[in-house]
């Protein structure tokens, strides 16, 4: 259905988005995965026509789409990160006017806005300014916007970062019933690897610029079959014994949480004793050990030494 061809963007000689090939099929939840600056919002301007590529190609079904952009805009809902809605008018209002933008029929417009706020739950308040709406409804709304004009493909950049739960929740499970229930391709952006682990089939990690990885969960996390995850509590932690943990030659990366740190060695390494004495020596008292399945999470620090949100 959609598909780019080593799609780059370079903004002042730096490249935002370098090379990258990813496809959509039709039906398809595909997650893009990246910690904040890894280039999803450029990637998913590009696909929606918003942002002309430096170089590379965007294609609808075979057919460039830098050449003919009519087409893509015609069966693509995009939600943007920034919340682009005018305060003053109500719910309603808002989606009147994008209506017209969107060049939706006059004759079906009235039930499709009333079909969007239902989709996004907010039809009962349909008659409030957006202004006194919680950031979580806004997004709602601005969801709503992307769907009146009933597109094929709907693409949102991050729409749960910065809401209430509630919103969140209600996203989500708008966006799986758009896939599930009505056969709308998704393509979802996120650094929350929760939420694409529920929602997307398939996943594209991005790292500066470039796809890392790509696949189903299970196939992501075969790359991990070589390795185990272990999170360890300890009383504090210190610098010093990091490095000792680092110098342990099965280890391949450690690192620091909320309650102690987490570390990925060689599978059937045996850590524990080495742990111990480790934490010994620097007075550090080992208070749990828990081997871990392990999450995309790992297979994103695994392949940049990165969390997701360094
Ligand atoms: N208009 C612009 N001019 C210059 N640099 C830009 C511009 N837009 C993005 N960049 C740079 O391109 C890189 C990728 O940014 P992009 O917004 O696509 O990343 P992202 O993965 O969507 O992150 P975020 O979640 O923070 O939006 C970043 O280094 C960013 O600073």
């Amino acid at each position: 259905m959609i598909e780019t061809i080593k799609l780059s963007k370079t903004y002042k000689g730096k490249k935002a988005v370098d090379e990258i090939n990813i496809y959509l099929d039709e039906g398809e939840s595909v997650g893009l995965l990246g910690p904040n600056g890894a280039g999803k919002s450029t990637t998913i301007s590009m696909i929606s026509s918003l942002l002309k590529p430096t170089s590379g190609d965007v294609k609808l079904d075979g057919k460039s789409t830098i050449k003919n952009p009519a087409e893509i805009r015609k069966v693509l809902g995009v939600v943007p990160q920034e919340i682009a809605l005018y305060e003053e008018l109500s719910a309603y209002e808002n989606l009147k006017f994008f209506g017209e933008i969107y060049k939706v029929k006059k004759n079906v417009l009235e039930q499709r806005i009333q079909d969007v706020l239902d989709m996004v739950g907010l039809k009962e308040r349909q008659k409030e300014l957006v202004k006194t709406f919680s950031g979580g409804m806004k997004r709602r709304v601005n969801i709503a916007a992307a769907l009146l004009h009933n597109p094929k493909i709907l693409v949102l950049d991050e729409p749960t970062v910065g809401i209430d739960p509630q919103s969140r929740n209600h996203i989500l499970e708008t966006v799986r019933k758009l896939n599930e229930e009505n056969g709308t391709t998704v393509l979802y952006t996120s650094h929350y690897m929760e939420e694409v682990e529920q929602l997307c089939k398939r996943v594209y990690i991005m790292d500066h610029g470039k796809v890392v990885a790509s696949g189903s969960k299970a196939e992501l996390l075969s790359i991990l079959s070589s390795e185990d995850t272990i999170r360890v509590n300890l009383s504090e932690t210190s610098d010093e014994l990091i490095k000792k943990i680092k110098s342990l030659e099965y280890i391949r990366l450690v690192d620091e949480t909320s309650e102690g740190i987490r570390i990925i060695c060689k599978k059937g390494a045996n850590i524990l004793g080495d742990l111990v004495r480790a934490a010994e020596s620097e007075r550090i008292q080992l208070t749990n050990y828990q081997m871990e399945t392990p999450s995309l999470e790992d297979v994103f620090l695994h392949l940049t030494g990165r969390t997701l949100r360094d």
